[in-house]
């Protein structure tokens, strides 16, 4: 079944559209990555799915639910994370939660039972009764998706779920995030700029200037954009090409920064280059395919510069219901 689908989504603010003609299907249990640009329309595409804004025109549904007629029941099947924190910094982690159970109509014991499951499930058991304001962002961060789970949702949108984090954050909150999606088999959609976070996916979509240019699993967009780039110094590059062809199969081509090489794992490739090439290695990079490489590729262009300042789910002011 479908979760999430867009037919010919249109969002304007003035006479510009930040949103323009977006098409998008989004399988049921998937977790899927809208990936884009600042200013792509990300933000304003999860806010019309999740009710926040009504599409200028074209018609989306959520959970089989048209999100323009019946807004109400859309919001009670669907939890969002906001790329901003909306947490209440004086109230404690459980009396966030608490006031959400109440928001989500659920009764006392059941708002008991479903905030110890989602404190546990986030591994936040232990901090139950401490001020949000105490929390590092990290903490918040789960506490949100804690609460963006509360009411049970068969879709659960973020903006952003990792921006502004550090890589250690950033991998603990994936962690959690990959396990509901084994655990838990609810849809996750969520918007990122960085195409590593393509990786927890089973699909991703790329969307420019308020449209789809891309979608598919990360393999298919791997496998389109290319593969790693390895850049090798040794003591005796030409003797390298040869090496590395008899002994590894590879093609190398040189550069103005070395010895260049695409191959399909950059990382696992170099310490064998150290061991096995027969020559001192004296520098070596990897580059993975960015985001902007497969803007390259699709659009022709590289992303573009000073894009216009996004705004967030929750700051957005004109259009919003
Ligand atoms: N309330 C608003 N009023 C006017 N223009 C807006 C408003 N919200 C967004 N825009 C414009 O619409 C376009 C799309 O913005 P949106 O926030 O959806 O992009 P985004 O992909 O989410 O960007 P980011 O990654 O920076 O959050 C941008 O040009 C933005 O400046």
């Amino acid at each position: 079944m479908t979760a999430i689908r867009a037919e010919g989504l249109y969002a304007y603010y003035g006479t510009s559209p930040a949103v323009n003609g977006l098409n998008l299907e989004v399988p049921e249990g998937a977790t899927f990555g809208f990936l884009g640009p600042n200013g792509a329309g990300k933000t304003t595409t999860i806010s019309m799915l999740t009710t926040l804004l009504k599409p200028t025109a074209g018609r989306a549904e959520v959970a089989g639910l048209d999100v323009a007629t019946r807004p109400a029941e859309v919001r009670r099947r669907i939890g969002i994370v906001f790329q901003e924190s909306t947490l209440d910094m004086d109230l404690t982690a459980a009396e966030n939660l608490r006031f959400q159970a109440d928001l989500c109509g659920l009764g006392r014991r059941e708002a008991r039972t479903a905030i110890a499951a989602m404190l546990d499930m986030m591994e936040l058991s232990e901090r139950g009764d401490i001020p949000v304001q105490r929390f590092s962002t990290g903490l918040r961060r789960r506490l949100e998706i804690a609460r963006g789970l509360l009411g049970s949702p068969r879709v659960l949108f973020l903006d952003e779920p990792t921006t502004g984090l550090d890589s250690q954050t950033r991998a603990a909150v994936w962690e959690h995030l990959d396990r509901l999606r084994r655990e838990q088999g609810i849809t996750v959609f969520f918007t990122t700029h960085q195409l590593e976070e393509a990786e927890h996916c089973d699909r991703i979509a790329i969307i420019d200037r308020g449209k789809v240019i891309t979608e598919g699993t990360p393999a298919q967009l791997k496998s389109i954009i290319g593969a790693d780039l390895v850049v090798l110094r040794t003591e005796d590059d030409p003797s390298a090409v040869e090496a590395l062809s008899d002994r590894f199969g590879l093609a190398a081509e040189p550069g103005p920064d070395g010895l260049r090489l695409r191959v399909s794992n950059g990382a696992t490739l170099v310490p064998r280059l150290c061991t096995e090439l027969g020559l001192t290695v004296r520098s070596v990079t990897v580059t993975s395919p960015t985001l902007d490489d497969v803007f390259l590729h699709h659009t022709g262009s590289a992303i573009r510069e000073n894009a216009p300042n996004a705004r967030t789910l929750s700051n957005i002011g004109e259009g919003r219901r």
